[in-house]
């Protein structure tokens, strides 16, 4: 373990932002209101996306919201601590985003009626996006090469542990009537269906400007300019000035750096851990 992490029954986060104590609290002490929303992920997912499409919705197409708060204030981070007390203290439903394994997250979940959306997306792509962002960051250890980060991936060494163990803590979760799965590549497929679809989950009725008004704020190109979305606030901070938020947003972006002997041990490995799940949930396979 490094100085830049923390580890926490197993899985290592993030230094500076948690601790293993608050980690704690929040599983056994956290609360939910029933209006409360979640967006659940594993880290680079699209969590951010979401942020901005569920922000639109709620704000029916209105971009104020999402040009005056940064995203991190508009739907805060449970396992941060400023996020966890910006939420313990916030009034009315609130937007919530995490990217907790469903073992530490917080227990008072599971009996109560907040809506969930947890997005999947291509853990390939997840590689190269998590190897892009961490190795920016200040939070993490930083890896040497996406050869040395795709190592890691694969034993369940990087932040917020194995991929293969979220998803399959989470996707027993899909048949409850709170929670929403949706996939990144059908968001980006074709994501006025998909808003459609996260509007009827949240009982929100919007009309066909404002639906549009919501694609096209949070498409890639205006979310990359918008200073509260982009995470430019975290450059100094958190950031180093090669880092951003908005890389590539491009499904299938991964086959640019895979090397076949990569691309063949990871369908592999993918085979090994996944195959008794139905794989209309991976619609990138
Ligand atoms: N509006 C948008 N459209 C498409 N992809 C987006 C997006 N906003 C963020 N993303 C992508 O989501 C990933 C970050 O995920 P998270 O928010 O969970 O950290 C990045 O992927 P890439 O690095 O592949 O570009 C980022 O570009
Ligand atoms: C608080 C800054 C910060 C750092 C890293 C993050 O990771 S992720 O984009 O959610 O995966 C988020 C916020």
């Amino acid at each position: 373990m490094t100085e830049e992490e923390v580890r926490f029954e197993g899985i290592f986060f993030p230094k500076q932002i948690l601790s293993p104590e608050m980690l704690q609290e929040v599983r056994e002490e956290f609360t939910f209101k029933e209006e409360d929303v979640l967006i659940l992920t594993f880290p680079k997912s699209g969590t951010n996306w979401m942020i901005e499409i569920i922000c639109l919705i709620l704000s029916k197409g209105d971009t104020k919201w999402i040009q005056s708060v940064p995203n991190w204030d508009r739907s805060p981070w449970l396992e941060s601590i400023s996020g966890y007390e910006n939420l313990k203290n916030k009034e009315g439903p609130r937007l919530i985003s995490s990217h907790l394994p469903i073992q530490l997250f917080p227990k008072a979940f599971f009996k109560s009626k907040a809506k969930m959306i947890y997005i999947i997306r291509n853990p390939r792509d997840i590689i190269v996006s998590g190897y892009f962002f961490w190795k920016s960051t200040n939070l993490v250890k930083r890896p040497e090469s996406l050869e040395q980060y795709f190592e890691w991936f694969i034993q369940g060494n990087v932040p917020y542990g194995s991929w293969f163990d979220h998803i399959r803590g989470w996707l027993p979760m899909r048949d409850k009537e709170n929670v929403l799965i949706l996939s990144y590549e059908e968001l980006k497929r074709d994501t006025r269906s998909a808003v459609e679809k996260i509007c009827q989950f949240l009982g929100k009725k919007l009309e066909p400007e404002e639906l549009s008004s919501v694609v096209e704020n949070s498409s890639f190109q205006v979310m990359k300019e918008n200073n509260m979305s982009n995470f430019s606030l975290l450059k100094g901070l958190h950031l180093g000035d090669t880092g951003c938020l908005l890389r590539k947003g491009t499904p299938g972006d991964w086959k640019n750096y895979f090397t076949v002997a990569q691309a063949e041990a990871f369908d592999k490995l993918f085979q090994e851990k996944m195959a008794d799940l139905p794989q209309e949930l991976f619609p990138w396979q």
